[in-house]
């Protein structure tokens, strides 16, 4: 990669969605870029287009206009590079603890000793060591959540593409698994583009966050969160300046609701 060139850059994107009967613009000359190591989150109203963002990042969609690049290459189709994790991510029933955040590791082709110590590591980072051996139905939603966590870290992917990840959690336990995985995120440092209708979320857990416009989706504004890093991801709402961009946010948003 160059430097300076863009993790991820997406140019005058647009996408439409067509049937016989319809065809609907979702994304309308969308401008948006993610350089290495960054955390972006992208807010925006139901409907706007954010997953929509997503699937061209991740090769799932082509675009009818515009480009999206990784690296500077155009996105052609699904690519290992990308890790996604999606609001109702499955893990794999009929798999242990221990397997289901094993298998990336061995489709990387990683020793039998070294998956070991990896998923081992992961599972101690999510506060489930003691939970290897049992199977996705033993554990809570929550629990889940954080073994579909786990595994995702296991991809190590180069760009993270995040859509609600913590969307069907309690409010304790979306603090919780939040928690988690801003500190594992700030050992690793990777691009996330990460979708949530949570603003908080997305400040704590951002460098910027970016407002989308309702259908079809444009970028409306960007609010860069100069809170420095390592973060309390709950605490940090107490700042000043958190509750400053909070309001700033809330306002840019109840504008297209
Ligand atoms: N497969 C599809 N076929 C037709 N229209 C679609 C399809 N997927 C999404 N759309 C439309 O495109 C627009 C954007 O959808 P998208 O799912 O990207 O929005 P979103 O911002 O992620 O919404 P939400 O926050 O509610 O999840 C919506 O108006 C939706 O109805």
């Amino acid at each position: 990669m160059k430097k300076n060139q863009a993790k991820l850059q997406v140019q005058n994107l647009e996408v439409r969605y067509s049937t016989k009967e319809h065809s609907t613009l979702a994304l309308d000359k969308v401008n948006l870029s993610i350089r290495e190591g960054e955390f972006v989150s992208v807010v925006g109203p139901s409907g706007c287009g954010k997953s929509t963002l997503l699937k061209v990042a991740a090769g799932l969609l082509k675009p009818a206009g515009g480009q999206a690049m990784l690296d500077g290459k155009e996105i052609d189709g699904v690519t290992g590079r990308v890790g996604m994790v999606f609001q109702n991510d499955a893990l794999l029933p009929w798999k242990t603890v221990y397997d289901n955040v094993r298998l990336p590791l061995e489709i990387q082709g990683i020793s039998r000793d070294r998956q070991g110590e990896e998923v081992r590591r992961l599972l101690r980072m999510v506060g489930l060591a003691e939970f290897e051996r049992y199977f996705p139905r033993q554990l809570s939603g929550g629990m889940r959540k954080r073994v579909a966590l786990a595994r995702t870290f296991a991809y190590d992917p180069e760009l993270y593409l995040m859509d609600e990840p913590f969307g069907p959690l309690d409010a304790q336990t979306r603090v919780t698994i939040g928690k988690e995985f801003l500190k594992m995120w700030e050992q690793v440092g990777k691009s996330v583009l990460f979708i949530t209708h949570d603003i908080e979320e997305a400040i704590a857990l951002s460098d910027r966050v970016v407002v989308m416009t309702s259908r079809p989706g444009r970028i409306k504004a960007e609010f860069e969160v100069n809170l420095e890093r390592p973060r309390p991801f709950y605490d940090i709402r107490f700042d000043a300046r958190f509750k400053e961009l909070q309001k700033e946010i809330w306002h840019c948003m109840a504008e297209e609701t």
